[in-house]
């Protein structure tokens, strides 16, 4: 499924953060979102996915096809591995587990509660339930953070897999992936100062 932005305004906190932000995510296609720190690449991707509303401008995809996952891994800590996976699989309505166990080395730990697992194995189960959303883009905040080299380069098979398949992916991130990807460099998008006194105005 293809992303389309036209003309995008996002703010944060009533402050406009970017504005005429436009560009085209293909199927099977990835976008590295580039940005110094504050420049609103979260902002966006929480506009994207459907969190917060734009100021101006439209989003082609609905929300409904896209799986975010921000900074924070949002698991349940006393559920083990395979537990957590499960519950979210039947949220997006899907019941296999097997592959994102597979796809993130999360087997040997699948009865460990989430609570008693490692920073970067936390992350590793957090990436992994994007696999069981079934939904075809993913959105996606700083997700290498924790990661050892080893598993930043099984992420990076996952994500390819997921392209493979005619998934696309939009990643905040700095850190090489290896593979060839876009970049969207957002500081070009930055909005001109000024104060949104009231909601009503915002969306008007
Ligand atoms: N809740 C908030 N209220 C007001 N301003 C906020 C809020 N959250 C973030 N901001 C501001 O919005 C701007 C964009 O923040 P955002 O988190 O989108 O940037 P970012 O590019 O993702 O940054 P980083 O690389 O540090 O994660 C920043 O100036 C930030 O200080």
């Amino acid at each position: 499924m293809e992303l389309v932005a036209r003309d995008l305004a996002c703010a944060r906190g009533s402050v406009p953060v970017l504005e005429g932000v436009s560009f085209t995510l293909a199927a099977g296609q990835a976008l590295m979102l580039r940005g110094p720190n504050g420049s609103g690449k979260t902002t966006l991707l929480r506009t994207l996915a459907g969190l917060q509303p734009p100021l101006e401008g439209s989003v082609s995809a609905p929300p409904e096809s896209i799986a975010y996952a921000a900074h924070a891994d949002g698991l349940k800590a006393t559920l083990t591995v395979s537990e957590n996976l499960t519950f979210w699989a039947r949220i997006f309505g899907q019941s296999d587990i097997g592959p994102a166990l597979e796809a993130f080395d999360l087997g040997d730990l699948a009865d460990r509660p989430a609570q008693n697992l490692s920073a970067g194995q936390k992350r590793r189960l957090g990436l992994a339930r994007l696999l069981v959303t079934g939904r075809p883009i993913w959105m996606l905040d700083e997700p290498t953070v924790s990661l050892d080299a080893a598993s930043v380069a099984q992420f990076g098979r996952a994500v390819r897999g997921h392209l493979d398949r005619g998934g696309a992916a939009l990643i905040a991130t700095h850190i090489d992936l290896g593979f060839e990807a876009a970049l969207l460099d957002i500081s070009t998008f930055r909005a001109r100062p000024r104060r949104i006194d009231s909601f009503d105005e915002a969306f008007a």
